[in-house]
């Protein structure tokens, strides 16, 4: 009892792809913290599993999060982010983000954190190299750019697409369907392109940010290349995600979810 009063209550919202791995490895264990609460849209949908974990956490709507919660992580659709942070930062706790794309949309939700002593973090997720991103930007950064490869089934029905009537199914060869700013790619792919705005808030911001989206009927994987030319480094690095059950969202993310927890209370913290 006196062990479990020292930590941390952690809280999930959604229980898709990596909202479901979260909760297991918490469950699982994670030293420091302990799994309080998860929302779903559909709780019934989940109470088996969720009756099978070691400890069963309580189902509250997402509002409620963080009442019962010091650390709640959002991996909700975009549109629920406001609903599910707002309240945690409010109270001076920690929300952990999933959805970046919708910090550009809600911008003050860092405004809120800053003036009641709230933290909003946003993990490296399916993305490589915002450790170097991050040092280079305590320099100066002369241009960061992300080029983005999916097979098709990660990018159809993108509101990019709809709105300027890309047709990408039966392609045979890569096609380039966006080239702009990271705010407007995360626009115009809100469920595919958080991983842009995780790179322009660790360099350079989303204006200055640049994109390119390839649908790519010869990857299989969801496949990010990074470059920065700073005046401390020049680097490139490449990721190729190995989808998970949701066809947008790569396996790691979830698993970076879990490091990105496991280093909130770890003795030896490794990268930046
Ligand atoms: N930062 C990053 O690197 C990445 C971020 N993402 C983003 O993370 C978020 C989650 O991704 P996935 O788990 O793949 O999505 P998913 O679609 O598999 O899961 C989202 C879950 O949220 C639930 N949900 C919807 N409204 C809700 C509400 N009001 N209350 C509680 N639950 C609700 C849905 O029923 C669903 O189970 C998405 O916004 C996605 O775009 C995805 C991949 C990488
Ligand atoms: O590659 C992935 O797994 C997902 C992705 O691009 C994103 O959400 O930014």
């Amino acid at each position: 009892m006196a062990d479990s009063k020292a930590k941390t209550r952690v809280a999930v919202a959604g229980l898709g792809a990596i909202g479901a791995d979260v909760v297991k490895a918490l469950d699982r264990g994670i030293d420091g913290l302990m799994l309080v609460a998860v929302s779903a849209s559909s709780p019934e949908k989940h109470r088996g599993w969720l009756a099978e974990l070691k400890t069963a956490p309580e189902m509250v709507p997402i509002e409620q999060l963080a009442e019962v919660a010091d650390i709640v992580v959002e991996c909700a659709p975009s549109k629920v982010v406001r609903a599910i942070v707002a309240p945690v930062v409010e109270r001076g706790k920690t929300a952990v983000v999933l959805s970046v794309g919708a910090l550009l949309q809600n911008e003050d939700l860092v405004d809120l954190a800053k003036t009641h002593g709230g933290q909003i973090i946003v993990p490296t997720g399916a993305l490589i190299g915002l450790d170097a991103v991050t040092a280079a930007a305590v320099g100066t950064i002369h241009s960061a750019k992300l080029v983005t490869r999916k097979p098709v089934a990660g990018l159809v029905g993108a509101p990019h697409l709809v709105e300027h009537d890309i047709k990408i199914e039966g392609i045979t060869e890569p096609l380039r369907v966006f080239e702009g700013s990271a705010r407007d790619a995360a626009k115009g792919f809100p469920a595919n392109l958080n991983v842009a705005v995780a790179l322009s808030l660790a360099g350079i911001g989303p204006d200055r940010t640049r994109v390119e989206i390839w649908a790519d009927p010869t990857v299989t994987r969801n496949t990010h290349r990074i470059e920065v030319d700073s005046d401390s480094a020049r680097f490139s690095m490449t990721i190729e995600n190995i989808p998970s059950e949701n066809p947008k969202t790569g396996r790691i993310t979830a698993l970076s979810v879990i490091a990105c927890l496991r280093k909130l209370r770890a003795s030896l913290r490794v990268g930046t």
